[in-house]
């Protein structure tokens, strides 16, 4: 077993926050995953931390209304996001979700990295771009997750890497990427070992 999946087999949920001011306490480190809505980012948490129910996930976008808090160890978070372009809520709703994922990620200090992730069926849309462009100016650590790659052959899963890579060769600040599917668990030891780095866990801690 891979000593950062033994880690987050321990996950618990913490909290949700509906507002900014409503987070934990801003200490330690922590991991957030934003994408799009219906990307795959509660999927991906859970597959992440082999666990079926720990963050809800749903067919119909707009599922995550809240930044959801979950403990991995003292002072260690992972965090979903709310996804963005969720148009079914009323626009006072949405603009409410915006402004508080913006003051999330302008001024959240133990944030360490910022997992995007896009459906590799339809990459860099208006968000990502925004996301991306917001991680250069916060030189944040950015990392991709191009999900939902078992809905492509490897071929074209591979040939959309190469082109989204090719895309953001010129991006200022850290960026890595990678091919995943929560569905098939390719690229999960990639995204541990990230996560694990990001996180400062110990792969030796048992
Ligand atoms: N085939 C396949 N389906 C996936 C994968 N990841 C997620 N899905 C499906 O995509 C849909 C959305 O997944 P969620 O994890 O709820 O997406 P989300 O990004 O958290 O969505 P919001 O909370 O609405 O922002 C669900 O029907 C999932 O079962 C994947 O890797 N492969
Ligand atoms: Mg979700």
């Amino acid at each position: 077993m891979h000593p950062i999946e033994r880690q987050l087999h321990s996950t618990q949920f913490l909290t949700s926050a509906q507002l900014y001011k409503q987070c934990p306490p801003d200490e330690g480190r922590e991991v957030a995953f934003a994408g799009r809505s219906n990307a795959g980012k509660s999927s991906a948490l859970n597959r992440l931390c082999s666990q079926k129910t720990l963050a809800r996930t749903s067919k119909t976008p707009g599922r995550t209304q809240l930044l959801n808090f979950f403990d991995v160890a003292e002072d260690r978070r992972l965090v979903d996001l709310p996804g963005y372009g969720y148009a079914k809520v009323g626009a006072q709703t949405r603009q409410q979700w915006q402004k508080e994922l913006d003051g999330y990620l302008s001024q959240r200090q133990s944030l360490a990295g910022l997992i995007l992730l896009m459906d590799v069926r339809h990459p860099l849309k208006d968000f990502d771009h925004m996301l991306l462009d917001w991680g250069a100016k916060a030189e944040m650590p950015l990392h991709v997750l191009l999900t939902k790659a078992d809905k492509l052959s490897y071929g074209a899963a591979k040939t959309t890497l190469m082109n989204v890579r090719k895309a953001l060769k010129d991006h200022p600040g850290p960026l890595s990427l990678q091919l995943f599917s929560s569905t098939s668990g390719l690229g999960l030891e990639e995204a541990w070992d990230l996560i694990g780095q990001w996180l400062e866990l110990d792969p030796a801690t048992e």
